[in-house]
């Protein structure tokens, strides 16, 4: 039963990726000569389940390769499931690759009017926020230059701000600190706190415990596209159910699956700055 404070909703979600291995026609026939496999598939989320309450902040950890982007992906609509469904309440924004929807040809001001109004920010909507967008990008005089020319860094300044001034329901932000220098990386933060403060759920993925201990109330963990771990973070930094969040005993991590492995996880991200 879905109340009206639910935010999202994943129900038996699977997805399942084809890989080709083969482009060209010549590459395809000599493939099956061969006897050499075409395709394969490869699963990459497995009937994972949760509900998210509108306003909570959820932290999405996990290995590269768990399944944390495409699961936020499916989030957005971008991609859909191969089973169960994704619902969602109300305006989805925010950041999952770095310079997507970005024209490489488009300056960054025509980019940015582009960008507003493919996550659903009217012209005049865009024209009101112009300022304050390009005040906390601060790319300078390279507004009014290529996105080809832009700096790994810049194009994440410039999709981060137009994404959070989306007055949306849902922001979801997927390592978006990952390329900004450090004052970037504070300014990105305390604005999501303030979104966070209004109302807005987050969905946080990020491999630094410290910052998703500073930004969530809740923390969902993905092992090789299982949902493994889904707890609330509560005062210090630990989570419901006794388990010490960051706490760990082993120097090896542990077998996918065990409820440790999260230790093992947050491990590498002890320490690590915002
Ligand atoms: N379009 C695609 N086609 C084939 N495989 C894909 C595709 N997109 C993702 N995958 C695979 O699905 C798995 C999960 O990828 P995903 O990008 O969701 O992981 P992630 O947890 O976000 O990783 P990272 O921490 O490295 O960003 C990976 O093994 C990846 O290679």
């Amino acid at each position: 039963m879905v109340s009206s404070n639910t935010s999202i909703v994943v129900d038996d979600v699977s997805k399942i990726f084809t890989m080709h291995y083969h482009r060209s026609l010549k590459q395809i026939m000599v493939a099956k000569v061969r006897g050499l496999p075409l395709s394969e598939t490869f699963q990459a989320l497995t009937d994972i389940n949760f509900e998210v309450e509108q306003g909570e902040s959820v932290g999405l950890m996990g290995l590269n390769g768990s399944g944390k982007s495409t699961l936020l992906t499916l989030i957005n609509g971008v991609l859909k499931p191969d089973s169960g469904t994704v619902k969602t309440r109300g305006r989805v924004a925010g950041l999952i690759a770095t310079g997507a929807g970005f024209h490489p040809q488009l300056s960054g001001r025509d980019n940015l009017f582009l960008n507003a109004a493919i996550l659903g920010m009217s012209e005049a909507e865009t024209h009101r926020k112009f300022d304050e967008i390009v005040d906390f990008a601060d790319i300078g005089r390279f507004l009014d230059t290529p996105v080809s020319h832009y700096s790994s860094g810049m194009s994440a300044r410039l999709g981060f701000s137009i994404a959070i001034h989306v007055d949306a329901d849902i922001f979801l932000a997927d390592e978006v600190l990952a390329v900004g220098d450090k004052p970037f990386k504070v300014k990105c933060m305390a604005k999501m706190q303030e979104i966070r403060q209004q109302g807005t759920t987050i969905f946080y993925v990020s491999h630094a415990a410290a910052s998703v201990q500073h930004m969530c109330d809740r923390i969902l963990v993905l092992e090789g596209g299982h949902l493994n771990y889904d707890s609330k973070l509560v005062d210090g930094g630990s989570v419901e159910g006794g388990i010490k969040f960051l706490h760990y005993d082993d120097e090896e991590p542990d077998a996918p699956g065990d409820k440790n492995g999260i230790s093992a996880l947050a491990d590498s991200a002890l320490g690590a700055e915002i």
